[in-house]
């Protein structure tokens, strides 16, 4: 059973058509990215399946069309893990946390032990927690990042969309986080995850599928496996080549090659 589910999806904004009759479902242990030029389409495909943007077509989480259900229960389905150059909220990592349980919770409870521990169990998993108190504002590019996956997790949702969650971190941050949604998608919970990134041996490393948008419109939608330099040549329009190498290889625009 799909997680998210769309069809025929087109969105138009400013008189401009964004998205084009998008179909794509994301099924349980599903890590989709989704990659693209610039403009292409793919944070506007992100928003909305969280139903952040108005569009055509049919867009369902867990079997429901998105247009029945509150935003309450969208955030029980699916959590957004934003960019942290779209901002960062004044709050520490373990406010945010709670914050994030906001679609479980009713309109008086406070934070009991079970949601405590749960929250504990997110900040942990990034490795956070003794940076809980810490403001987001004094935090690292990459603890930034970490705090708003600890806060997509502690929401406790069978689907994460994460919007190029290795932008503007340096390679070790970029380390940290990919070994971190490796660790994810191998605990093998029934989570489906969708990833908008510019990266695509990032995209490559870690999803079990790739879709390829262009102008608005999938172009590509095959396992990473089946994916290979003439195939990002045509999506990106710029000759791509791979690198082998003993210990693992990649495949880079020859143009940025040495
Ligand atoms: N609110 C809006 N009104 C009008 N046009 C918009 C709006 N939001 C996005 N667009 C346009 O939609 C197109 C797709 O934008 P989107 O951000 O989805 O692309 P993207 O693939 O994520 O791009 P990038 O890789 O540069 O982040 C762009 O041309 C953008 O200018």
């Amino acid at each position: 059973m799909s997680i998210v589910s769309v069809r025929d999806l087109t969105v138009q904004m400013g008189g401009r058509t964004i998205l084009r009759d998008v179909n794509l479902d994301l099924r349980p242990r599903e890590a989709l990215a989704v990659i693209g030029p610039n403009g292409a389409g793919k944070s506007t495909l992100l928003k909305a399946i969280m139903g952040m943007v108005p569009h055509r077509g049919r867009v369902a989480l867990d079997r429901r069309p998105l247009s029945e259900l509150s935003p309450r229960q969208v955030g029980r389905i699916i959590a957004l893990v934003p960019q942290p150059s779209e901002g960062r909220p004044p709050v520490t990592p373990l406010e945010l946390a709670i914050l994030s349980r906001y679609p479980w919770q009713g309109s008086f409870d406070g934070v009991g032990c079970q949601e405590m521990a749960l929250i504990r169990s997110a900040l942990e998993a990034v490795d956070l927690w003794e940076l809980r108190d810490v403001p987001m504002g004094s935090l690292s590019g990459g603890e930034a990042q970490r705090a708003l996956i600890a806060a997509a997790l502690a929401q406790d949702t069978r689907c994460l969309v994460l919007d190029e969650p290795t932008a503007s971190l340096d390679y070790r941050h970029q380390c940290e986080v990919l070994r971190l949604l490796l660790d994810l998608r191998s605990r093998g919970e029934d989570r489906g995850m969708i990833m908008a990134t510019h990266d695509v041996n990032l995209a490559l490393r870690w999803a079990t599928r790739v879709v390829a948008l262009r102008e608005g419109r999938v172009v590509l939608d095959r396992s990473p496996e089946d994916l290979g330099p003439e195939e990002l040549s045509s999506v990106f329009q710029v000759r791509f080549r791979r690198i082998s190498d003993p210990q693992g290889g990649c495949i880079m625009p020859q143009e940025l090659m040495l």
